[in-house]
Protein backbone atom coordinates (compact mmCIF):
# COMPACT_ATOMS: atom_id res chain seq x y z
CA UNK A 1 0.00 0.00 0.00
CA UNK A 2 1.82 3.24 -0.88
CA UNK A 3 0.55 6.35 0.67
CA UNK A 4 0.90 10.10 0.40
CA UNK A 5 1.66 12.02 3.48
CA UNK A 6 3.51 15.57 4.72
CA UNK A 7 6.28 15.79 7.18
CA UNK A 8 4.67 18.76 9.30
CA UNK A 9 5.60 20.01 12.92
CA UNK A 10 4.65 22.11 15.44
CA UNK A 11 7.49 24.04 17.47
CA UNK A 12 9.62 20.62 16.78
CA UNK A 13 6.75 18.19 18.14
CA UNK A 14 6.63 16.79 14.76
CA UNK A 15 4.72 15.22 12.78
CA UNK A 16 3.69 12.03 9.59
CA UNK A 17 -0.02 13.72 8.53
CA UNK A 18 -1.95 10.92 6.13
CA UNK A 19 -4.78 11.73 4.15
CA UNK A 20 -7.09 9.08 4.88
CA UNK A 21 -10.10 11.08 3.08
CA UNK A 22 -8.93 10.21 0.06
CA UNK A 23 -6.84 7.19 0.36
CA UNK A 24 -7.33 4.16 2.14
CA UNK A 25 -5.67 3.71 5.15
CA UNK A 26 -5.10 1.00 7.25
CA UNK A 27 -2.50 0.98 9.92
CA UNK A 28 -1.26 -1.68 12.48
CA UNK A 29 0.66 -0.66 15.54
CA UNK A 30 3.77 -2.34 14.02
CA UNK A 31 3.42 -0.01 10.46
CA UNK A 32 3.04 2.80 13.11
CA UNK A 33 6.16 1.93 14.90
CA UNK A 34 8.35 0.91 11.68
CA UNK A 35 7.11 4.68 10.59
CA UNK A 36 7.92 6.09 13.56
CA UNK A 37 11.90 4.92 13.51
CA UNK A 38 14.04 8.21 12.76
CA UNK A 39 16.74 5.54 11.36
CA UNK A 40 14.78 3.15 9.28
CA UNK A 41 11.27 4.70 8.66
CA UNK A 42 9.94 8.73 8.45
CA UNK A 43 10.32 9.79 12.16
CA UNK A 44 8.18 11.54 14.08
CA UNK A 45 6.80 11.75 17.58
CA UNK A 46 3.14 11.30 16.57
CA UNK A 47 1.46 10.29 13.30
CA UNK A 48 -2.05 12.10 12.60
CA UNK A 49 -4.46 10.24 10.39
CA UNK A 50 -7.21 12.64 8.71
CA UNK A 51 -10.34 10.69 8.14
CA UNK A 52 -13.58 11.82 7.05
CA UNK A 53 -15.91 13.26 9.65
CA UNK A 54 -18.76 10.03 11.25
CA UNK A 55 -21.52 13.09 12.41
CA UNK A 56 -22.44 15.02 9.49
CA UNK A 57 -22.52 18.57 11.25
CA UNK A 58 -18.49 17.85 11.24
CA UNK A 59 -15.92 18.27 8.67
CA UNK A 60 -13.35 15.79 9.48
CA UNK A 61 -12.33 13.26 12.29
CA UNK A 62 -8.64 12.97 13.20
CA UNK A 63 -6.79 9.96 14.69
CA UNK A 64 -3.88 10.26 16.79
CA UNK A 65 -0.69 7.94 17.59
CA UNK A 66 2.35 8.18 19.52
CA UNK A 67 5.14 6.58 17.69
CA UNK A 68 5.24 3.28 19.88
CA UNK A 69 2.26 3.01 18.25
CA UNK A 70 -0.30 3.68 21.07
CA UNK A 71 -3.47 5.47 20.24
CA UNK A 72 -3.90 8.63 22.00
CA UNK A 73 -6.94 10.81 23.06
CA UNK A 74 -5.72 14.43 22.37
CA UNK A 75 -2.43 16.44 20.90
CA UNK A 76 -2.19 20.20 21.08
CA UNK A 77 0.45 20.32 18.55
CA UNK A 78 -1.11 18.11 16.32
CA UNK A 79 -4.15 20.23 16.37
CA UNK A 80 -2.84 22.88 14.78
CA UNK A 81 -0.91 21.21 12.56
CA UNK A 82 -4.06 19.19 11.34
CA UNK A 83 -5.68 22.56 10.20
CA UNK A 84 -2.84 23.42 8.14
CA UNK A 85 -3.02 20.37 6.77
CA UNK A 86 -6.35 20.29 5.74
CA UNK A 87 -6.38 23.23 4.18
CA UNK A 88 -3.18 23.51 2.47
CA UNK A 89 -4.53 19.94 0.77
CA UNK A 90 -7.71 21.83 -0.15
CA UNK A 91 -9.73 19.15 2.03
CA UNK A 92 -11.65 22.23 3.00
CA UNK A 93 -12.31 25.57 2.66
CA UNK A 94 -13.22 26.61 6.18
CA UNK A 95 -10.49 28.48 8.42
CA UNK A 96 -12.69 27.33 11.29
CA UNK A 97 -12.90 23.57 11.01
CA UNK A 98 -15.09 21.07 13.44
CA UNK A 99 -13.20 17.77 14.25
CA UNK A 100 -13.49 14.55 15.83
CA UNK A 101 -11.44 12.98 18.19
CA UNK A 102 -11.04 10.76 20.52
CA UNK A 103 -11.57 13.53 23.21
CA UNK A 104 -14.86 14.81 21.60
CA UNK A 105 -15.25 17.53 19.18
CA UNK A 106 -12.71 20.28 18.82
CA UNK A 107 -13.26 23.56 16.32
CA UNK A 108 -9.00 24.90 16.02
CA UNK A 109 -9.06 28.11 14.17
CA UNK A 110 -6.50 29.18 11.24
CA UNK A 111 -6.47 33.27 12.09
CA UNK A 112 -5.31 35.42 8.58
CA UNK A 113 -1.49 35.43 9.90
CA UNK A 114 -1.08 31.56 9.72
CA UNK A 115 -1.23 31.40 13.36
CA UNK A 116 -3.89 28.34 14.83
CA UNK A 117 -5.93 29.08 17.94
CA UNK A 118 -7.30 26.00 19.34
CA UNK A 119 -10.15 25.41 22.01
CA UNK A 120 -8.18 22.62 23.90
CA UNK A 121 -11.30 21.72 26.03
CA UNK A 122 -12.10 22.14 29.89
CA UNK A 123 -9.09 20.52 31.65
CA UNK A 124 -9.99 17.96 34.68
CA UNK A 125 -9.04 17.21 37.88
CA UNK A 126 -10.77 14.44 39.66
CA UNK A 127 -8.36 11.68 39.60
CA UNK A 128 -10.64 9.23 37.55
CA UNK A 129 -11.04 11.47 34.44
CA UNK A 130 -7.11 11.62 34.36
CA UNK A 131 -6.69 8.47 35.67
CA UNK A 132 -4.61 8.77 38.51
CA UNK A 133 -4.83 6.45 41.81
CA UNK A 134 -5.87 8.88 45.01
CA UNK A 135 -8.80 9.03 46.91
CA UNK A 136 -10.12 12.62 46.46
CA UNK A 137 -8.65 15.38 44.11
CA UNK A 138 -6.27 18.14 45.04
CA UNK A 139 -4.03 20.85 43.81
CA UNK A 140 -0.64 18.75 44.42
CA UNK A 141 -0.08 15.13 45.39
CA UNK A 142 2.96 13.56 47.11
CA UNK A 143 4.53 11.11 44.79
CA UNK A 144 7.70 9.19 45.12
CA UNK A 145 10.22 9.14 42.56
CA UNK A 146 13.42 6.61 42.13
CA UNK A 147 13.02 7.23 45.93
CA UNK A 148 12.72 10.89 46.62
CA UNK A 149 9.59 12.73 47.44
CA UNK A 150 8.29 15.18 44.86
CA UNK A 151 4.99 17.35 44.89
CA UNK A 152 3.30 16.97 41.66
CA UNK A 153 -0.53 18.10 40.09
CA UNK A 154 -1.84 16.06 38.05
CA UNK A 155 -4.84 16.90 35.46
CA UNK A 156 -6.35 15.82 32.19
CA UNK A 157 -6.70 17.71 29.33
CA UNK A 158 -8.09 14.91 27.38
CA UNK A 159 -4.97 12.96 27.94
CA UNK A 160 -2.86 12.52 31.11
CA UNK A 161 -0.93 14.67 32.78
CA UNK A 162 1.76 15.49 35.41
CA UNK A 163 3.39 18.82 36.32
CA UNK A 164 6.44 18.86 38.54
CA UNK A 165 7.77 22.10 39.51
CA UNK A 166 11.32 22.77 39.20
CA UNK A 167 14.10 25.92 40.11
CA UNK A 168 15.94 25.20 37.13
CA UNK A 169 14.85 23.31 33.78
CA UNK A 170 18.56 23.37 32.60
CA UNK A 171 19.55 21.12 35.05
CA UNK A 172 16.02 19.47 35.80
CA UNK A 173 16.44 15.19 35.63
CA UNK A 174 13.72 15.51 32.81
CA UNK A 175 15.71 11.94 31.01
CA UNK A 176 15.57 9.81 34.37
CA UNK A 177 13.03 11.15 36.30
CA UNK A 178 10.80 11.71 32.88
CA UNK A 179 9.90 7.65 32.14
CA UNK A 180 9.70 6.64 36.00
CA UNK A 181 6.35 9.27 36.07
CA UNK A 182 5.35 8.36 32.63
CA UNK A 183 5.10 4.47 34.05
CA UNK A 184 4.32 5.28 37.70
CA UNK A 185 1.43 2.75 39.04
CA UNK A 186 -0.51 6.02 40.25
CA UNK A 187 -0.83 6.70 36.19
CA UNK A 188 -3.09 3.30 35.69
CA UNK A 189 -2.85 4.87 31.70
CA UNK A 190 0.67 6.29 32.06
CA UNK A 191 1.32 10.00 31.59
CA UNK A 192 2.39 12.67 30.08
CA UNK A 193 5.39 13.82 32.34
CA UNK A 194 6.06 18.30 32.56
CA UNK A 195 8.84 20.05 34.20
CA UNK A 196 8.05 23.30 34.50
CA UNK A 197 10.03 26.43 35.42
CA UNK A 198 8.33 29.37 36.54
CA UNK A 199 9.90 32.67 35.46
CA UNK A 200 7.16 34.98 35.99
CA UNK A 201 3.96 35.24 36.55
CA UNK A 202 3.46 35.46 32.68
CA UNK A 203 6.46 33.23 31.59
CA UNK A 204 7.44 29.71 31.96
CA UNK A 205 9.94 27.31 30.52
CA UNK A 206 8.60 23.64 30.08
CA UNK A 207 10.31 20.45 28.93
CA UNK A 208 7.76 17.32 28.87
CA UNK A 209 8.62 13.63 28.61
CA UNK A 210 6.09 12.46 26.90
CA UNK A 211 3.93 9.09 27.21
CA UNK A 212 4.53 6.99 24.10
CA UNK A 213 7.20 8.98 22.17
CA UNK A 214 10.25 10.11 25.03
CA UNK A 215 10.96 14.09 25.21
CA UNK A 216 9.48 16.07 22.66
CA UNK A 217 10.99 19.50 21.73
CA UNK A 218 7.54 20.62 22.49
CA UNK A 219 4.09 19.36 23.50
CA UNK A 220 0.97 21.38 23.50
CA UNK A 221 -1.19 20.04 25.62
CA UNK A 222 1.57 19.41 28.32
CA UNK A 223 1.99 23.70 28.02
CA UNK A 224 -1.66 23.59 28.70
CA UNK A 225 -1.77 21.08 31.67
CA UNK A 226 1.49 23.16 32.81
CA UNK A 227 -0.48 26.67 32.71
CA UNK A 228 -3.54 25.13 34.40
CA UNK A 229 -1.23 23.51 37.10
CA UNK A 230 0.43 26.80 37.54
CA UNK A 231 -2.85 28.93 37.95
CA UNK A 232 -4.45 27.03 40.30
CA UNK A 233 -1.67 26.89 42.51
CA UNK A 234 -1.66 30.84 42.35
CA UNK A 235 2.14 30.93 40.93
CA UNK A 236 0.67 31.93 37.13
CA UNK A 237 -1.76 34.62 35.83
CA UNK A 238 -4.04 33.56 33.22
CA UNK A 239 -2.26 34.39 29.90
CA UNK A 240 1.33 33.02 29.95
CA UNK A 241 3.88 32.35 26.71
CA UNK A 242 5.57 29.07 27.25
CA UNK A 243 9.38 28.35 26.36
CA UNK A 244 9.40 25.08 24.97
CA UNK A 245 12.60 23.70 23.28
CA UNK A 246 11.50 24.41 20.31
CA UNK A 247 9.97 27.40 20.61
CA UNK A 248 7.01 29.45 22.09
CA UNK A 249 3.06 29.03 22.68
CA UNK A 250 0.56 31.70 24.34
CA UNK A 251 -2.05 29.77 26.23
CA UNK A 252 -5.06 31.60 28.09
CA UNK A 253 -7.21 30.18 30.82
CA UNK A 254 -10.01 31.91 32.70
CA UNK A 255 -9.85 29.30 35.75
CA UNK A 256 -11.95 26.22 36.63
CA UNK A 257 -15.42 25.72 34.31
CA UNK A 258 -13.42 27.38 31.22
CA UNK A 259 -11.41 25.97 28.43
CA UNK A 260 -7.84 26.35 27.68
CA UNK A 261 -7.00 28.34 24.36
CA UNK A 262 -3.85 27.67 22.73
CA UNK A 263 -1.88 29.41 20.08
CA UNK A 264 1.13 29.05 18.05
CA UNK A 265 2.47 28.06 14.71
CA UNK A 266 2.60 24.57 12.53
CA UNK A 267 4.97 23.98 9.62
CA UNK A 268 5.04 21.59 6.56
CA UNK A 269 8.48 20.37 5.92
CA UNK A 270 7.96 18.38 3.01
CA UNK A 271 5.27 15.66 1.23
CA UNK A 272 5.93 12.42 0.20
CA UNK A 273 4.94 8.99 -0.64
CA UNK A 274 6.20 5.78 1.29
CA UNK A 275 5.39 2.32 0.77
CA UNK A 276 3.84 0.84 3.87
CA UNK A 277 5.58 -2.34 5.25
CA UNK A 278 9.17 -1.67 3.31
CA UNK A 279 10.09 0.93 5.81
CA UNK A 280 12.75 -1.59 6.80
N1 LIG B 1 2.61 16.09 21.48
C1 LIG B 1 1.32 16.19 21.95
C2 LIG B 1 0.73 15.13 22.81
C3 LIG B 1 0.71 13.75 22.12
C4 LIG B 1 0.06 12.66 22.93
C5 LIG B 1 0.77 12.30 24.20
N2 LIG B 1 2.11 11.81 24.00
C6 LIG B 1 -0.05 11.27 24.99
O1 LIG B 1 0.30 10.09 24.98
O2 LIG B 1 -1.06 11.66 25.60
C7 LIG B 1 0.80 17.60 22.18
O3 LIG B 1 1.30 18.52 21.51
O4 LIG B 1 -0.13 17.77 22.96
Amino acid sequence: MKLKFSKMHGLGNDFMVIDGVRQTVSLSPEHIRELGDRHFGIGFDQLLLVEPAHQPENDFCYRIYNNDGSEVQQCGNGARCFVKFVIEQQLTAKRAIRVETARGVIVPEMDLTGRIVVNMGIPRFTPQEIPFLADTAALAYPIMLSGKPYQIAALSMGNPHAVLRVEDLATAEVATLGPVLESHPSFPERVNAGFMQVIKRNEIALRVYERGAGETLACGTGACAAVVAGIRQGWLDHEVLVHARGGDLTIRWQGEGHAVMMSGPAVTVFTGEIEIGKAS
